[in-house]
């Protein structure tokens, strides 16, 4: 097993780190300023279209794609890059490596057509739009996808969409220009995972209504957001059809292999800007007589987050690798490993160092609280912890028990 990163990586996380250094942490603060002060939380932010120009320019852009839409990077060669991406929240867009984009261009890349190809992904890798992914209910447990209600049937050359849906990330911004929407074309289908269809629904389409911002621990996470939306007799051509009818499961699982990852490497990023951030307030700061960094408790804490981390980065790399070697199919019990252990491990590392920070490390002062709240809800995005484990338990099962 080689441990090293290959020369092409360590050549870009050294560019990406210097860009980060130089551009995006002296601003951190002045972006979440700037939404306090803005009138429309949901519009873009001026800032973020000059980073992503300066990005452009310097060649960090795309990085997430292993083949010809972006830099050509493996997996494997992307997970150090995310890491370093996400040590600030709002950092990855910088570079057009952010959810729920990412994964959607993917869909496009596997499943659209030339057209939608050149009217959807084109604008998407070139950072001028944002998209959105809408799967989950509220009112149906959407973790078992067989359950999803919203329905799309064919009427002549259009499809007539109806549901409402929910925690739609992207939905509140102004720039999401595009819907990729699963629902149901053949409900009564006997074999369930054929009932499903997904469909592109563009922005502005009579009948699709956006009809509130969800907070997740109060973060309304602007200007991306996560939205309920209504689709209210929407009617979209035929041709806006993805792969088939009846292949909406077969996307949605194509979809989720490297994107779950993604969130993997990015909570790392996470939880190792934490650790660092403990060190040095246990250096900078004394109780009763002594450096927090020089109480046991403290330093045990410390030692903790850092056993923690490895453990996850190593299996986070591990999967990457295996991603690119035998692909999302054969690398699934992996990919479920890493996105049951990577974000309650991560919760528990920015926890400690939430302690460590006294009430600072609960305010808007320091990152860790917004981490934290985007390491406990990635316990439900892309699937819930529970449900990973399920699926994953039962595969080891019928390896192991014959
Ligand atoms: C911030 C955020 C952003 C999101 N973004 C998107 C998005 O862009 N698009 C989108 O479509 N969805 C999105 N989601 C929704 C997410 O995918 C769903 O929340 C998830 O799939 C679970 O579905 P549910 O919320 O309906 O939970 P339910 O299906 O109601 O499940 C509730 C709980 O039941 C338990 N459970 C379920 N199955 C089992 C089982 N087999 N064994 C034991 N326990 C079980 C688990 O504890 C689970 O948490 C987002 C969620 C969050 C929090």
């Amino acid at each position: 097993m080689n441990f090293e990163h290959s020369p092409k990586a360590q050549d870009y996380m050294a560019r990406l780190t210097a860009f980060m250094n130089e551009h995006v942490y002296p601003v951190e603060h002045d972006y979440y300023d700037y939404l306090d002060s803005c009138e429309n939380r949901w519009a873009t932010v001026p800032m973020m279209e000059e980073l992503k120009a300066k990005a452009r320019e310097q060649g960090l852009w795309n990085l997430a794609f292993p083949g010809s839409h972006g830099a050509g990077l493996t997996n494997l060669e992307y997970a150090p890059l995310a890491e370093i991406m996400g040590r600030v929240m709002w950092a990855p867009e910088i570079f057009n490596c952010n959810a729920p984009d990412t994964g959607n261009m993917e869909v496009f890349m596997m499943y659209g057509t030339e057209a939608q190809q050149e009217q959807w992904l084109t604008p998407l890798l070139n950072g001028d739009i944002r998209s959105a992914y809408a799967m989950t209910e509220p009112n149906v447990a959407s973790s078992d996808a067989t359950n999803i209600e919203t329905s799309i049937v064919r009427d002549g050359d259009e499809y007539v969409i109806n549901g409402r849906k929910w925690f739609i990330t992207g939905a509140m911004n102004e720039r999401t220009q595009i819907f990729i929407v699963m629902g149901k074309s053949d409900p009564d289908n006997p074999n369930r995972h054929l009932q499903q269809t997904q469909i592109l629904v563009p922005k502005g389409t009579p009948g699709l209504t956006v009809e509130r911002a969800l907070k997740t621990f109060n973060y309304d996470d602007a200007p991306i957001g996560h939205a309920e939306i209504v689709f209210d007799n929407v009617r979209v051509p035929a041709a806006n059809l993805l792969l088939g009818e009846g292949r909406g499961f077969e996307i949605a699982q194509g979809r989720l292999g490297p994107g779950r990852l993604h969130h993997c490497m990015r909570l790392i990023g996470c939880a190792q800007r934490s650790m660092e951030l403990a060190c040095h307030r246990a250096e900078t700061r004394s109780t009763f007589g002594k450096k927090l960094s020089e109480h046991q408790s403290v330093r045990e804490d410390i030692a903790n987050c850092f056993c923690e981390i490895e453990q996850v980065r190593l299996l986070t790399l591990k999967t990457a690798d295996q991603l690119d070697k035998v692909g999302n199919k054969e690398a699934r019990d992996l990919i479920a490993a890493a996105k049951i252990s990577t974000p309650l491990t991560v919760q528990r590392v920015i926890d400690r160092a939430m302690q460590i920070h006294g009430a600072g490390g609960l305010c808007q002062d320091f990152f860790m609280a917004e981490a934290f709240n985007y390491a406990r809800w990635c316990r439900q995005a892309d699937g819930s912890d529970q449900v990973h484990m399920m699926a994953l338990g039962k595969q080891l099962i019928k390896r192991y028990a014959s």
